[in-house]
Formats: structure tokens, C-alpha cells, sequence
């Protein structure tokens, strides 16, 4: 059974009992918001992460979603890639070719990932070019509040010191306002290189999901969600804050068990 609640301005909280059910409420929310947005926009533009994200997207390949979700409609982005071949084992693409992409009908032609030959400044500049030759033809919708893509859903996971994407704590990258598509080449966590969604796109998309597992990370849920006072400004996770959008965390109990008192409904 799931608890879920609105606890603060930090946006839904959905508590799964287990991961199984989170896989199942997890899968019915991405399919809903395609649903929503094939019917308004005649497209779904979705960017993913890598991580464990992808294994609990696993129920979208099963009946009835294999069946039921308008996969032609799909684009397929990722929020955060590390700069490897795509045949690397880190590589986020790999993953999710792997574990989701290779089991539903998505059309090959919109899945948008980096190029992998080339350095990660440049990988993070052609991918930015990418993005806006499809906000010029609105398969990526264009945020009314700044110049940002906005994407009908970002996926995110959380590490446990935070970080979403390749957003790092205490990295300058957090800063980064200009750019939609930026790099790093010093991620503390292995490999280095990677490019990543600044947070101005991130927090101009319409829906933003965090999927979080595993007790290892109930002190970054703890302090990316309560209200703490004068909260560490280098969490990444806080900084997710959609201005327009909604925000919706998904946890299991293990990562939710630090969190203080929500106003549950059942
Ligand atoms: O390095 C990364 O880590 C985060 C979190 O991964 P998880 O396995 O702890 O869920 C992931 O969201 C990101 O895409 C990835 O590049």
C-alpha cells in the first residue's frame, strides 16, 4: 500500500511499500503523463538518467503498458551521460538500450544520445544543438519563462551524497545558468567525464520525477526534502524545483525511514 503526501514545498512524496509496488506506481505515472501529453502535444519528450532508475522503470516492458502506451509517439533524451562508448558498461545509454529501450517499440530515430567520440565539451555543445533543432520543431516544448527546453518528464535518481544527474555536491557545475547542456570532467564518481542538464532545464520541465531506493540514501532524501532550517544550498536534490512544473518523489521505505512527520493519506 502507498502512502503519499504533499509534506512541504518540496512536491509529492509517494512512499512504496515495497519496490515492487513502486515499479508498479512508477510505471503508471510515466504512462499517464504520456498518455496526457501525446493527446496535447502528439508527442512525449522524456529524458532519462542512468542508475538504478532504469531497472525500476522495468514494468513499462510488460502487459499491459508494452501494449498500451503510445511508444511512436515517444523522445527519448538523457538528463545526465557519461562521455564512454556507447557500448561501455558505464555507459547510461548502454543501460537503458539494455534494460528498456531494446524491449518496446520506440522508434529508433527518437532516441537523442550523445555523441560518443568526441570530448565531453563538445559532446555537451552537440547535444544542446540537438535539443534546440527539436524545440524549433516543438517535439521538445519551450518553457514560457525562461528560454529553456521543457521537457514533458525528467527521471532522475539520487546518489547518496544527493546528487541528481551529474550535479554534484559543492561543483561549480550547480551554478551554471546559461548553459541547457553542460560537462564535467572531475565527477567524483566514476568516470569523470560526463555531460549533464543544468539545473534551469531541469526546473523548466512540465513533470520531474526523483526515484529513490535503499536506506544508504534516507539521510540525502532527509535533507533534500525536510525543512531543516538552513539547509546545505550544495544539495543537489533540493535545488530541484520545478517553477512551473510538479515534483514527484518516489520511495521506497528504506530511503523514506529519515524523513520527519508527513501528513499522510492512504
Ligand atoms: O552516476 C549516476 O548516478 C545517479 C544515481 O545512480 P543510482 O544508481 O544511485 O540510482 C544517476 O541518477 C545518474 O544518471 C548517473 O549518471
Amino acid at each position: 500500500m502507498a502512502l503519499s503526501g504533499v509534506g512541504n514545498d518540496r512536491g509529492e512524496m509517494r512512499i512504496l511499500e515495497n519496490l515492487d509496488e513502486l515499479r508498479t506506481d512508477l510505471a503508471d505515472y510515466i504512462a499517464e503523463l504520456s498518455e496526457v501529453a501525446v493527446k496535447e502535444r502528439g508527442v512525449f519528450a522524456i529524458a532519462l538518467s542512468g542508475g538504478s532508475l532504469i531497472g525500476l522503470m522495468g514494468k513499462l516492458c510488460e502487459a499491459p503498458y508494452n501494449k498500451t502506451v503510445d511508444w511512436g509517439k515517444w523522445y527519448i533524451f538523457w538528463a545526465d551521460e557519461r562521455v564512454v562508448a556507447k557500448s561501455h558498461s558505464d555507459s547510461n545509454y548502454k543501460l537503458a538500450k539494455d534494460g528498456f529501450l531494446s524491449k518496446v517499440p520506440i522508434v529508433p530515430g527518437h532516441v537523442h544520445s550523445i555523441n560518443d567520440s568526441v570530448s565531453a565539451e563538445e559532446a555537451a555543445d552537440e547535444y544542446t544543438f540537438v535539443i534546440r533543432q527539436l524545440v524549433k520543431t516543438r517535439m521538445v516544448s519551450v518553457s514560457d519563462i525562461s528560454d529553456c527546453p521543457k521537457f514533458d518528464l525528467i527521471l532522475l535518481g539520487m546518489g547518496p551524497d544527493g546528487h541528481v544527474a551529474s550535479l554534484f555536491p559543492n561543483h561549480a557545475v550547480l551554478d551554471e545558468q546559461d548553459e541547457w547542456v553542460t560537462f564535467i570532467t572531475d565527477s567524483p564518481k566514476p568516470p569523470p567525464e560526463r555531460i549533464t542538464f543544468t539545473l534551469p532545464v531541469i526546473n523548466s520541465a512540465s513533470n520531474v520525477a526523483i526515484v529513490v531506493t535503499g536506506e544508504s540514501k534516507a539521510e540525502a532524501v532527509h535533507l533534500a526534502i525536510d525543512n531543516i532550517g538552513p539547509a546545505s544550498p550544495s544539495l543537489p536534490a533540493r535545488s530541484v524545483q520545478p517553477t512551473k512544473g510538479k515534483l514527484v518523489w518516489f520511495l521506497d521505505k528504506p530511503a523514506a525511514s529519515k524523513l520527519d512527520g508527513l501528513q499522510f493519506s492512504e
